[in-house]
């Protein structure tokens, strides 16, 4: 693993993910566009690119800054840059339909990652996944195989801690993933009331359980940086069953309610956490559909629920159950 300091970048892409307005640098790119594979770099910092996005569709770009100068490395696969505060590392897992063995390598150089660098805070993860529900050479689904690695790195690892994530499908380019993790701001891990905690699903979705939190609370920064709740990939699921099954209003109705539950003063409270926030407040909003037929009334919803502020981002990919028709995520301000 290498470090280096490196110039300024010239130049910035379109930033969807709210950050300080004093953030000077980039630390990496993740591009939702019409290519996936393995992350490059441009200019000094990585960049993630992902099958999201069909013929005709806007190319979504989403960085993240840095608040000061930055070092970059690689990692077995894993190109990383960090500015003393944040870590942001991409790889490309490999092809969806032997991902099991690459999800559990992938995993383990994210955790090593994290380790030497010293970013023990893992706030945020995001995998997407081509033929996410597809079947694997071996028989098995495409997503309780990766599952099913990842789940294998936590355990070598030792590590308990889980932080929110998404695990979605993607249009092509195999399996792929990015995260983010702090130096020192605490990280407070949610479960939703209404949800089965992933890690306890019943062994009907696959032999190794996911391994993800409903969302993660980074708690506010030294330098007074305002806490957010970083909400993971949230579909129609009330304790572990789909609900609504090809009932596409319906689901999207479940998936806000509980994203509002989540992120509640109530449930905040339970977690120790004395904040509250609403739907109102969320930015960054992805809203996956499985199917593009489905999105205006899809659109309908999340614009009657979300606030006029909040920038949101629609991608027409499968969502990692079949009868899923609809998954949202967010970031608090
Ligand atoms: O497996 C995941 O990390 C994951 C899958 C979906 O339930 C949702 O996108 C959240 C996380
Ligand atoms: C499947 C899904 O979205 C979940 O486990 O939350």
């Amino acid at each position: 693993m290498h470090s280096k300091e490196i110039p300024r970048p010239t130049g910035t892409l379109p930033i969807i993910a709210e950050h300080p307005a004093e953030a000077r640098e980039l630390l990496g790119t993740v591009r939702y566009g019409a290519e996936g594979g393995p992350p490059r770099w441009e200019h000094d910092r990585p960049v993630l690119p992902l099958h999201m996005t069909g013929a005709g569709d806007r190319e979504v770009v989403e960085s993240w800054p840095a608040m000061g100068p930055v070092r970059t490395g690689e990692h077995r696969g894993l190109l990383f840059a960090h500015d003393g505060a944040v870590l942001f590392a991409a790889g490309h897992i490999g092809p969806s339909r032997t991902c099991r063995d690459d999800a559990e390598r992938a995993y383990r150089a994210a955790f090593e990652l994290v380790e030497a660098l010293e970013y023990p805070h893992v706030f945020r993860m995001w995998n997407t996944i081509a033929g996410i529900t597809d079947r694997t050479a071996a028989g098995t689904e495409v997503y309780a195989d990766f599952c099913a690695g990842r789940a294998q790195a936590f355990e070598n690892a030792g590590r308990v801690d889980m932080a929110a994530a998404t695990g979605i499908g993607a249009l092509g380019g195999g399996a792929s993933f990015y995260f983010l993790a702090h130096r020192s701001r605490t990280t407070v891990h949610l479960e939703n009331p209404l949800q089965t905690p992933s890690s306890e699903y019943p062994a009907r979705y696959g032999p190794r359980p996911p391994r993800f939190a409903r969302a993660t609370y980074l708690a506010p920064g030294r330098d007074g940086e305002r806490g957010r709740v970083y909400v993971s990939g949230t579909a129609s699921i009330l304790d572990h069953r789909t609900v609504h099954s090809g009932e596409v209003a319906a689901q999207t109705q479940v998936t806000l309610a509980n994203i509002a539950v989540l992120i509640g003063a109530e449930n905040l409270t339970r977690h120790g956490i004395d904040e509250r926030f609403g739907l109102e407040d969320l930015r960054a909003v992805k809203v996956y559909v499985k199917r593009r037929e489905d999105l205006p009334v899809v659109a309908e919803l999340c614009g009657e629920s979300f606030g006029a502020r909040t920038d949101i981002a629609y991608f027409v990919v499968d969502v990692c159950r079949r009868d899923l028709l609809v998954e949202i995520e967010g970031i608090t301000s």
